[in-house]
This record gives C-alpha cells, structure tokens and sequence, in this order.
C-alpha cells in the first residue's frame, strides 16, 4: 500500500501575489478546470492576502475573490475549494460568503506566535463544517518549542491540520524535519507544509517535511507564488510518485494545466533573482517582493539593502509600510547604490 498525501494547490491564491491580484474569472476557471482533471483534491482560491485582503495596503483585487471561488466552484465535482483568512484582514463574514460561494476548506492564518488571535475562526470554521486548518506562518522566527506550543492552540481549538509555513523561504531541510517531527510528536492532528523557494529549497524542504511525517504539502504550478513562488506542483507530483507516494494526481493532465494554462498567463517567469535570494537570506515575507521592487525604483536605492534591513528589523505581514520608511532611511543615510 502507498502512502498517501495531499499536495494542495495554491496557485490561485499564494500566485495572486505574483499576479499583483489580477486573476481574471476566465483564467481561475481554466486552472480550476485542470485540477478537476487531474484528480488535485483542493486548492486555494483567495486574494494573496486571503479574504478581505483586497485593500489599499495589500493591492486592489481586479475581480471580487468572491466572484472567483464562486466560478471555481461551478467548474469542480471532485475538486475541493479552500479560502485563506488572516484574523484582523478578513473578518468571519467573509468566512461565511466564501462557504456560501463554494469553499469546503478555511485555513487560518497567523504569525507564528499569535495563535490565539484564531480561536474564533477556527470554531466558526468547524460550525460552518468546513475543513479547518490552522497555518502558523514565518515558522523560521520561532524556535520549535514555541512552534509546538502555538500549534497545540491550534489544535486545542479545533483545527484538523496544523501548517508550519515557511513564508520567508528561509528555513532549511533539517530544520523543517526538526519542526514537522516536533509537531507529529507533539500533536495528534495532520501537519501540513508550506514552502517558497527563496533559497532553491522548496522541493528539498517538502521531501524533508514528508519524510517528518506531514501528510499536507502546498505547491503552485510553474511555481506562481510570492517571491520565487512555491514548490512546483507538477515536479511534486513527479518526485513524491518516484518516492513511493500517491498524490491521487495525474502527471500529464497537472503538466498539461501548468504548461498550456498558467505559463501562459503568468507576468514573468518565478526566478531566484537578487531580491528573492535575500528574502531567504534574511527571512524577509515574500510577499513583500514587489513593494521593495517599487520602493528600490522610487528611492533610487538597492533592494537588497532593503531587504537585509527588514530582515534585521524582523517585520511581519501587516507591515508593508515599512518597505517605504526603511527605503527613505537608506535616502537620508545616503546608502544609494544604484
Ligand atoms: C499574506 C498571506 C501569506 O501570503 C500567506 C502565505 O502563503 C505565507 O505566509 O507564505
Ligand atoms: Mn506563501
């Protein structure tokens, strides 16, 4: 008998980052059509930010992510939707329309030591009989006892998979299999793993937490995710099979969606670049990617000085408005280097 595993698609949601949140209803519903052929069990369909997130401070979605579960939904028998919600950027309502749009999963996300911010999320999940995910992310600025604790909230809440999410790309395998093995040994729920390939390590750092005993792992085709993107679906599908594994997903039908699909909608190809490279250097969030590529442009100074300051500040989601004071520092010191 294999051993099973999830591989969860992010592609519409993590790859929103990427899109600059542009989705259009078309695009979602030609990806949504794929996964359904290729046998993908769930994937997430969200703004970048999860629910609510479309703002000024995150970037304005092009179409209402509402709208987007929605037509996902319509094109899925088998394939299963699920929504991400930050506690604080998406309120519990918007738990409520995504369940009524389509979604059948809610992770919650939080920083790796605010847990508790959750619990209402995480019951409103389990009333509303989704599947209910607790998503602990920037993983790397925790030590593991702090992880396990904040996860065992999670848990004790009511979450069915707790995530450690490597956000800034920054953690490497053996410290992936030191937390995902903690976390087994500590909880009785599933563990998931969440990766960006910063650091060219997203698919090194899946096996390692595969290996550890995760049973949820995310990906995105052709990689399309903030940052340098995510572990790549279609080569996950690919290796975990070779390793002994079964995903339940087609190989030529995940390829075919990835090449003929999002190839081709896709802004630019998911590089390793300068910036990317930093943000796992210094454990920035990738999400931050574009805006420090926007400030680098506006001030005249290099990203990667950006960057590594942001990291040594240890900013979190939330504060995207950083990215610009750090950059007019660098101004006032003189640090222009381009
Ligand atoms: C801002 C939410 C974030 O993109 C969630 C996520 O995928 C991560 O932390 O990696
Ligand atoms: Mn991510």
């Amino acid at each position: 008998m294999k051993q099973e595993i999830t591989l969860l698609d992010v592609t519409l949601r993590d790859g929103s980052h990427s899109m600059r949140h542009a989705f259009t209803e078309e695009q979602v519903r030609q990806v949504a059509r794929g996964f359904e052929q290729a046998g993908v069990k769930y994937f997430e369909v969200s703004h970048g930010d999860g629910l609510g997130g479309s703002s000024l401070q995150y970037g304005f979605s092009t179409v209402d992510e509402l709208k987007l579960i929605e037509a996902a939904s319509e094109e899925c028998k088998n394939a299963n939707i699920s929504v991400l919600i930050l506690p604080g950027i998406g309120l519990k309502e918007d738990m409520e329309d995504a369940k009524r749009a389509g979604a059948k999963m809610v992770r919650v996300a939080t920083h790796v030591t605010e847990a508790d911010v959750a619990k209402q999320h995480i019951h409103l999940g389990r009333n509303l009989g989704l599947k209910t995910v607790g998503f602990l992310m920037m993983a790397h600025m925790a030590p593991t006892a702090t992880l396990v604790q904040q996860a065992k909230l999670f848990e004790s809440y009511g979450a069915e998979i707790v995530y450690v999410t490597d956000s800034a790309g920054a953690l490497l395998p053996h410290e992936v299999k030191e937390k995902v093995s903690a976390l087994k040994e500590n909880l009785s729920c599933e563990v998931g793993f969440h990766a960006h390939n910063n650091l060219s390590l997203a698919m090194a750092n899946s096996m390692a937490a595969v290996e550890a005993g995760a049973t949820y792992i995310d990906g995105s085709l052709r990689c399309l995710g903030a940052g340098s993107g995510n572990t790549q679906t279609e080569v996950m599908v690919a290796v975990f099979e070779r390793l002994g594994y079964e995903s339940g997903i087609k190989l030529f039908p995940i390829m075919d969606v990835a090449n003929e699909v999002v190839a081709k909608f896709m802004p630019r190809p998911q590089e390793i670049t300068g910036s990317s490279l930093m943000m796992g250097y210094s454990g920035v969030y990738s999400s931050f990617l574009l805006f420090t590529q926007e400030a680098a442009k506006r001030y005249n100074v290099d990203e990667r000085d950006i960057l590594l300051q942001l990291g040594k500040m240890q900013a979190v989601g939330g504060q995207e408005d950083l990215i610009y004071e750090v950059a007019r520092e660098l101004v006032a010191k003189n640090v222009i280097t381009k």
